[in-house]
């Protein structure tokens, strides 16, 4: 069997304790390398003063884990710089905050090709190897001037933006024609998708192929959407774990007579944390009676803290926290709880449980793995409401969500009381529809559909001839749907 050869910029190698570092990207490839005796590859998180290349290798839970320190320079121009204040800003609708420096970019590209040499001698024939988000976007490029002709899959954790935002990169050519030495690229979503086709068939002149693939730059690759999921089962297991029932029992306690709101989220500006705090205030502003009886925990543990715009952000939410605690806490009430620390994921299960409704609001994101360990976690008889941003990947599944715009604190002053207000069968049988839907889309179905499209299943190329019309990725899904039932 051929091995499973994962590289991302975050390695979080699973611990068995539940203590593995926050972000949807690392908790999900935790999970689906749980099954293969692959290798993850990836930054060690530390930074030397000069680049040595030398491989720290661990074996976990039957997976090797190989990481590598980043030079000083590199990492500021490289992580901060081009992926967290180019890509990630311009890839989430923030052209205001996007820096377009140079020396990122060359920062990026280098920092590409030595991972590249430095993976380069872990590469045995038989390996597929599956690249892992805007960090690392020139990664098989620099593998094939190195001689690698394995098939490479990337896949695409945050949002694919509209061509008109892409093309404000000055070098947004090379980085979209690097994304062409991959064999497979997936997107989060379906809208993601059909940006990126806009781009390659407006932008540079490419052309779909008859079975669904794209031709651009003389290389051709096949682009599908792969909706992420969770690990379901394994949350359901740490729901009831003794940790997560004694946080769910201390919190339940603590808002006996009371309703608990929840919202967990890096601290980022692209999750939207003033406009929902803008909200809640609105709510607050609008529901006197809810006033003593409705309080917001929100968990935001710092992230990317050395990037001014994350420096931004956080004095502005302690400002507007302040201003609104101050104007409505009482002397035995606090409406807004806030916590710039993280915790583990079966102290998040027993709070998302005891929490009445969840605040997921970004303005932009991927996925948003949130949003589905609240459903996730949830007591069957007694449901909780999902307040969903219309702007997360994840509203394209969940549509049984109250689906809101974040930037309307009407709109999620409104949800928030019609979730607190709704009655027991409604709430169930909403649950029970997005329950369903984040059983079936777990992280084990988004392995399994993106490796069998990486692998170039013959059955399902065989099923490609038949439907010549349809997207070859949308094909391959729905053979192995089929295949699965
Ligand atoms: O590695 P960091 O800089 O500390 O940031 C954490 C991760 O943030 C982003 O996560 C994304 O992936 C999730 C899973 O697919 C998705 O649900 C979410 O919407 C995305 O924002 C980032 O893309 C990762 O690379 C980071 O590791
Ligand atoms: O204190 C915290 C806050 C968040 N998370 C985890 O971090 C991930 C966040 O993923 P999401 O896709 O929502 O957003 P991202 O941070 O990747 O943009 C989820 O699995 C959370 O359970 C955590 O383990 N501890």
């Amino acid at each position: 069997m051929s091995r499973l050869i994962v590289v991302s910029n975050r390695v979080n190698p699973p611990s068995g304790k539940g203590e593995e570092s926050v972000g949807g990207l690392a908790m999900a490839l935790a999970a689906a390398l749980r099954e293969y005796s692959g290798i993850w590859f990836g930054w060690s998180g530390k930074t030397t003063p000069e680049f040595t290349g030398q491989l720290n290798m661990q074996r976990v839970e039957g997976v090797t884990v190989a990481t590598v320190d980043l030079e000083e320079g590199d990492y500021q121009e490289y992580y901060n710089g081009y992926a967290n204040k180019t890509l990630w800003p311009l890839f989430h609708y923030r052209v205001d905050l996007t820096a377009y420096d140079r020396s990122f970019g060359e920062g990026y590209d280098r920092v590409n090709k030595r991972f590249a040499e430095t993976l380069r001698p872990l590469i045995e024939p038989d390996d597929i190897i599956w690249v892992h988000d805007y960090h690392l976007i020139p990664m098989a490029r620099e593998l094939r001037r190195l001689g690698v002709t394995n098939r490479i899959g990337f896949f695409l954790h945050i949002p694919w933006p509209a061509h008109q935002l892409v093309v404000t990169l000055p070098r947004h050519r090379p980085l979209v024609e690097a994304m062409f030495h991959y064999d497979v690229i997936g997107f989060q979503t379906e809208e993601n998708l059909q940006a990126f086709e806009g781009y390659v068939l407006n932008e540079v002149g490419g052309e779909k192929t008859e079975d669904g693939r794209l031709r651009a730059f003389g290389q051709i690759t096949e682009a599908g959407a792969f909706p992420i999921g969770i690990d379901a089962e394994d949350f359901a297991r740490i729901t009831k774990s003794p940790r997560a029932m004694r946080v769910y029992d201390r919190m339940a306690a603590h808002s006996v007579f009371r309703k608990m709101v929840v919202g967990v989220d890096r601290l980022d500006y692209s999750k939207g944390l003033e406009e929902r705090l803008l909200g809640f205030e609105r709510f607050l502003h609008d529901h006197e009676e809810a006033r003593r009886e409705v309080m917001l925990l929100q968990i935001a543990p710092l992230s990317r803290d050395e990037v001014e715009a994350y420096q931004d952000i956080r004095h502005r939410l302690d400002g507007l926290i302040g201003r609104i605690n101050g104007a409505y806490a009482e002397m035995d009430f606090t409406p807004i709880r806030y916590l710039n620390r993280s915790y583990r994921r079966d102290e998040l299960a027993g709070v998302y449980r005891a929490a009445k409704a969840a605040l997921v609001t970004p303005l932009r994101d991927g996925m948003n793995l949130v949003a589905k360990e609240y459903v996730a976690s949830q007591n069957p008889e007694d449901p909780g409401v999902l307040i969903l941003s219309r702007f997360a990947g994840a509203a394209r599944q969940m549509k049984e969500a109250l689906i809101i715009n974040p930037n309307s604190p009407e709109e999620i002053s409104d949800a928030l009381s019609r979730a607190l207000a709704m009655d027991e069968a409604e709430r169930k049988r909403r649950w029970e529809d997005l329950m369903d839907n984040v059983t079936r889309q777990d992280v084990t179905a988004w392995r399994d559909d993106f490796v069998a499209a990486l692998k170039g299943d013959p059955t399902v190329q065989a099923a490609n001839t038949e439907t010549p019309d349809e997207p070859a990725v949308t094909t391959m899904k729905k053979a192995l749907v089929g295949a699965k039932k």
